[in-house]
């Protein structure tokens, strides 16, 4: 006889293969469980309810549809032409494949949310295929029976209590001479680029950081390790040049050339953008900073980082930037690549990295930032252990700390993950919001209520209601009738993208053109730089270019698809409004899709989301073209999958 029966219990942040796992095994259970309730309420309603009534079997075909609901997945329709796959996972090239997809791992799935909530009702019998236990039986989490209490996470006290940043780039400006700390000529390079104030985050983190950098290469005073630091501010508050500013000044008295700082991107776009800001910075010091992300053949980036020399080799660059699989093939095949020097280690896109770590990237750079074997030659005194605790002995020796700087505008508060990243007495600058303990709301650092994420304050959002054959007409409505020069419109798929691509083409009218892993990492920059140059009015783009990507001017920022995830929503409208300007986000809905994304907007604390209506009296004058564009469209589309058959 069971004494005990053990339901278990998913943590929130139930993610990836894991989440979909459990998310299976949950709805098989959920209709196990259904299935024996509508067999027991077949045989009650006799006695319970008045002969004919309704009730119970509208309450059984409620709770038949339930299971279904958790597996759906709301990846839109196709633009033009219904029926075609939608959604589908593709690998892209490289180290872009995971950003393609808007499959970002969700943090906190709202699906996986619902597979995971107890089945709903009092008193719900169990399932015939489980027997229920014994009326003495002591239950563990006996879900079946009443609601599960909401967990509060137990947060470790440097996630709980983060230094707190301004969340508002246009309040709170520090001007650049009231931080003496940076260096002169850093502070002309920041005027000379029309930046004459600190944002926030900046305000904040570029002290701490040239703080712990005090002690030069070696550990701080006292022997101190420096804390490794986590900052989570909002999307285009200026994070880049938050570590920036501080790792090229602790760089610049360079005795010695050595990889000293690391700077690891998900996306080659992403990479290449800090390398980029690093340049413009390091220009007319010693400094040198490469880009390694797979855009060049191996050999060539080799040549960018050593040299071979008559005695060993010579490091050529001070400041690597990378994507995370070709950094892990110049630590495999770069003979003379050295990581044993590495000063700071930057994790950009924090969260994003995190969702990366199966590619055991991060251990491979430790592995080779803390060699095991022992070091021979003049850097045998620099030799460095891992980080521990402060004794005599430990500061006998000058050591070189390694630092790890997290950043993203979603960065995860889930301990477990960040566990991952092995950080050292962690420092959390954070915008908010705040989780002030057990049961306590979240407050922003306003004192706000807060959601889960925080957004530009100059961001409007709106959601437009429309059926999946009117989208396409819709977006055309939206651009031809706002006039904006710089739209960038996101699909869930690159056949989508492409599709709406031809779509708007044939429509004419429209500069427009499409960003996904169809084209090669050449042409993607060409039509990065077309569309910054407003040579292309409407971009229309997987979720390659959802995160980091700054271009300037971007005024509407259009979920053709709606995301699926938060943080994925978080990201693409964050390429709009960015340094305090002001930008429009706009999604478009199925009926189908509204409740689940109304709700996670609403828990994500979306402020001031509004609905736009597009009458159809609006749409009609366009319908004549759009359908002389749907038959070009159709035309297109043969021919392609002629060309690719043949
Ligand atoms: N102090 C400043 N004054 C004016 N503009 C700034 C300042 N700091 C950064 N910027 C500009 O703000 C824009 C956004 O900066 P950045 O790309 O660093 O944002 P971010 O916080 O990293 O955003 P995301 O989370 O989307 O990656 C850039 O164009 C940058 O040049």
């Amino acid at each position: 006889m069971a004494l005990f029966h053990v339901a278990r219990y998913a943590g929130p942040e139930a993610a990836g293969a894991e989440a979909d796992a459990d998310g299976r095994a949950r709805a098989l259970l959920q209709r196990l469980q259904c299935r024996a309730r509508e067999r027991e309420l077949q045989r009650q309603p006799l006695q319970q309810e008045p002969a004919g009534s309704a009730e119970p079997a509208q309450a059984a075909g409620k709770r038949r549809r339930r299971p279904r609901r958790t597996r759906r997945r709301e990846g839109g329709g196709a633009p033009a032409s219904p029926g075609e796959p939608n959604g589908k996972r593709r690998r892209a090239d490289g180290e872009d494949a995971g950003a393609e997809s808007s499959e970002e791992a969700p943090e906190e799935s709202s699906v996986a949310a619902d597979a995971a909530r107890p089945p709903e009702g009092p008193g719900g019998p169990l399932p015939e295929e489980a027997p229920g236990p014994p009326a003495q039986a002591l239950v563990l989490g006996d879900f079946g029976r009443s609601r599960a209490p909401k967990v509060q996470p137990f947060l470790p006290v440097w996630l709980a209590e983060p230094s707190c940043v301004g969340k508002n780039v246009t309040e709170g400006l520090v001007p650049i001479e009231d931080i003496p700390e940076v260096h002169p000529d850093l502070q002309k390079k920041l005027r000379a680029q029309g930046i004459s104030s600190y944002f926030p985050v900046q305000a904040a983190v570029i002290p701490a950081l040239l703080e712990s950098a005090a002690g030069g290469f070696l550990v701080s005073r006292g022997g101190y390790w420096p804390s490794d630091l986590c900052v989570s501010a909002p999307t285009g508050s200026g994070k880049t040049l938050a570590f920036v500013i501080p790792v090229v000044q602790a760089l610049l008295p360079r005795a010695v050339c050595q990889v000293r700082a690391l700077a690891v991107l998900p996306t080659k776009e992403l990479a290449q953008q800090v390398s980029k800001v690093f340049n413009v910075y390091t220009d007319a010091t010693s400094l040198r900073v490469a880009l390694v992300t797979g855009q060049k053949s191996l050999a060539k980036e080799q040549e960018s980082l050593v040299q071979k020399t008559a005695d060993g080799f010579r490091c050529l660059a001070d400041i690597v930037v990378a994507t995370p699989g070709r950094l892990v093939d110049h630590i495999d095949q770069t003979p003379g690549f050295s990581l044993q020097h590495l000063r700071f280690l930057v994790i950009d896109e924090a969260d994003r990295m995190i969702d990366s770590m199966h590619q055991s990237w991060l251990p491979r750079v430790v592995a080779a930032a803390f060699p095991s074997g022992g070091t021979r030659g003049p850097s045998a005194l620099l030799q460095r252990t891992r980080p521990q605790a402060v004794t005599a002995a430990s500061i006998c020796c000058p050591q070189t700390p390694l630092q790890k700087l997290l950043f993203s505008a979603t960065l995860t508060q889930n301990p477990e993950k960040l566990q991952q990243l092995g950080l050292f007495q962690p420092r959390l600058f954070s915008t908010g919001p705040v989780r002030r303990g057990l049961g306590a709301p979240d407050v922003d650092v306003d004192g706000d209520l807060g959601g889960k994420y925080l957004f530009p304050a100059g961001l409007a959002h709106h959601y437009v209601p429309c059926s999946l054959r009117s989208k396409p007409l819709v977006v055309l409505h939206l651009i031809l009738e706002m006039k904006f020069s710089r739209v960038l419109c996101f699909t869930n798929s690159r056949e989508n993208a492409h599709r709406l691509f031809l779509l708007v083409q044939a429509f004419g009218g429209v500069a427009v053109a499409e960003f996904s892993s169809r084209y090669g990492p050449g042409q993607r920059k060409m039509i990065l730089k077309q569309f910054e140059q407003g040579k292309i009015q409407l971009l229309v783009s997987t979720d390659a270019t959802a995160r980091g990507i700054d271009v300037q001017g971007v005024q509407l920022v259009l979920n053709y698809d709606a995301p699926q995830y938060l943080r994925t929503y978080v990201h693409r409208v964050g390429r709009t409004a960015r340094a305090g300007k002001t930008g429009q986000a706009f999604t478009l809905l199925l009926k189908v899709q509204e409740r689940r994304f109304l709700r996670m907007l609403a828990e994500g604390g979306v402020p001031g989301l509004q609905r736009h209506d597009t009458p159809s009296e609006l749409l009609q004058p366009l319908v004549p073209r759009y359908e002389e564009a749907l038959s070009q469209l159709e035309r297109a589309v043969k021919e392609e999958q002629k060309q690719k058959a043949a």
